[in-house]
């Protein structure tokens, strides 16, 4: 497989240029690649649009503050509004959010798949029908368990704690082929180990002829009856790239498809463009040890806990250099100060819950906007997460626990009852969340969804939706291989169309 291929810069675009391919794939994360290496390798002549750059790794300096700036939209500091407000970061770029993502891979859990079908009509969504799309997947983008000498001293910790108490947890399985434990894959790694789409799916498509634009952002979907023939793009050379084709995939994520589609009035018949988000909220808890951790050295995310994912708790990995967990940690003045001094001895370790709560993205004064209040029974998830969270490290030896829910004190000498006891709200929480989901979701009904099961807008003959927009709901687990199997699957199915 090469690792790079044709790719006509939007810098250089700075007039009109128009093309014609078979079918125009608009964003290249975990979503949109997939579909063009599966089109372009089935015959079709394809056209990639990102609004993002290509990146090399070897221009990755495993600098948080570089590399926020030049990989994630906004720098990383997009955030919804509401109760509370929650950063949600997401990527730009060729491989779009996976190329800053952990590379954690977890296959859709059966029972969120038979949920899908009950619940939203998606009749074929069976295991069987998957476990051969899963299989392929897995394969372009190299998943495999982190070996236990990468996992880094913050995964072992956790550990042992679980392993004392006699709970269910594991190494998890990513995509990073030769992983040398950089410590910074949410900003590009710089071993170029992570198999992100970038560097497997879109030289798959580029294998098969198709073509990259990058720094064109898509704007307009010209539309002639029940079918869409041109898609207009604005480059950053100034120019405009008109695309003509007889298929189109809009996979810009699920904040940028449900905002592309209604600027050009499309998909909009159920009313549930748009609304749906689910983020997965998700935030950490600290511990303070009597040796060195070092939680920077390792995979960030190498180990879970899955004891509770039946209640919608899961615990995961995180961890970050010394000037990330400054910036992260949700103190000031001296108490920071006291904190950073003794980051080495400090591990961290991540509650992420499968929401009920349910936001909406609007568009205001040409910025998105996304309305999010957490649920107040994932606020009581939170703190039944972080309970168990801290008995674990307790049980690892930790000296101290933080949690960041305001009116919680640190807690000390094993005692989890401060934290028990409290009545946390919504509003006490400090939360991020990684996985925006479900605004143009998938299902068989026309008028409680925005695409059908194998993800076309419903009411049109071409317009497809492939990216985290399309899942029906929060899987409770990290999205992006139930992202790139749906997208491959609906691949398929167009091409065999014909
Ligand atoms: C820090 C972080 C860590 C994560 N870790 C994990 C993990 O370990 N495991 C996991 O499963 N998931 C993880 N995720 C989430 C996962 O990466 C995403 O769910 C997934 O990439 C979403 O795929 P997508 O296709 O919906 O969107 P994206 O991957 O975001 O791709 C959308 C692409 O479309 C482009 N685009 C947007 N608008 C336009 C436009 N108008 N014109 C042209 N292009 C456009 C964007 O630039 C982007 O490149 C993580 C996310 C973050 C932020």
């Amino acid at each position: 497989m090469r690792t790079t291929g044709e790719i006509i810069r939007g810098e250089g675009l700075t007039s009109e240029r128009i093309v014609t391919v078979d079918a125009c794939v608009v964003g290249t994360g975990a979503g949109g690649a997939p579909v063009a290496a599966e089109l372009a390798e089935a015959g079709l002549r394809v056209a990639m649009l990102e609004e993002g750059a290509w990146h090399d790794a070897d221009t990755f300096t495993a600098r948080p503050r570089d590399m926020a700036a030049r990989l994630y939209r906004d720098g990383g500091q997009s955030a919804t509004i509401g109760d509370p407000p929650i950063v949600l970061p997401t990527g730009r770029g060729v491989g779009g959010t996976t190329l800053i993502n952990s590379g954690t891979c977890f296959r859709t859990p059966a029972h969120v798949l038979e949920r899908w079908r009950t619940r939203d009509g998606l009749a074929e969504l069976t295991e069987d029908e998957l476990a051969p799309v899963f299989d392929d997947v897995e394969e372009t983008i190299g998943v495999a368990e982190v070996p236990a000498e990468l996992a880094g001293e913050n995964a072992a910790i956790v550990r042992r704690g679980v392993e004392a108490l006699g709970f269910s947890g594991g190494y998890l399985r990513r995509n990073a082929r030769g992983c040398v434990g950089s410590g910074v894959c949410a900003f590009g790694c710089p071993a170029g180990a992570k198999q992100h789409t970038g560097v497997t799916f879109v030289p798959r498509a580029w294998d098969a002829g198709a073509v990259l634009f990058t720094g064109a952002r898509v704007r307009d979907l010209v539309r002639r009856g029940d079918r869409i023939t041109e898609v207009v793009a604005a480059t950053t050379g100034g120019g405009t790239l008109r695309v003509r084709a007889d298929v189109v995939v809009i996979a810009c994520g699920a904040v940028g498809s449900p905002l592309l589609l209604r600027r050009n009035g499309l998909g909009t018949a159920s009313g549930q463009l748009g609304r749906n988000l689910s983020i997965h909220p998700a935030s950490a808890a600290r511990a303070r040890m009597d040796h060195e951790v070092r939680m920077w050295e390792g995979v960030p995310q190498s180990y879970y806990v899955d004891e509770w994912a039946a209640d919608g708790i899961m615990l995961e990995g995180i961890a970050a250099p010394p000037d990330q967990a400054a910036i992260s940690t949700p103190r000031t003045g001296t108490e920071l100060r006291d904190l950073m001094l003794d980051v080495g001895r400090t591990a961290t370790f991540g509650v992420m819950v499968t929401d009920e709560g349910r936001g909406a993205i609007h568009r205001l004064l040409g910025q998105p906007v996304l309305r999010y209040d957490l649920h107040r029974d994932d606020a009581a998830r939170f703190q039944r997460g972080f309970v168990r969270l801290a008995e674990i490290f307790f049980a690892a030896g930790a000296r101290e626990v933080m949690v960041p829910v305001d009116g919680v004190p640190v807690l000390r000498d094993g005692d989890v009852e401060p934290l028990r006891a409290a009545r946390v709200r919504p509003r006490d929480l400090k939360l991020m969340a990684f996985h925006p989901l479900g605004t143009a979701r998938a299902g068989a009904d026309p008028a409680r969804s925005v695409v059908d099961g194998d993800l076309r807008v419903h009411g049109l003959a071409n317009l497809h939706v492939a990216d985290g927009s399309v899942v029906p709901s929060s899987p409770g687990v990290n999205p992006q291989l139930t992202i790139m199997a749906l997208a491959t699957r609906a691949a398929r199915r167009i091409a065999a169309r014909g």
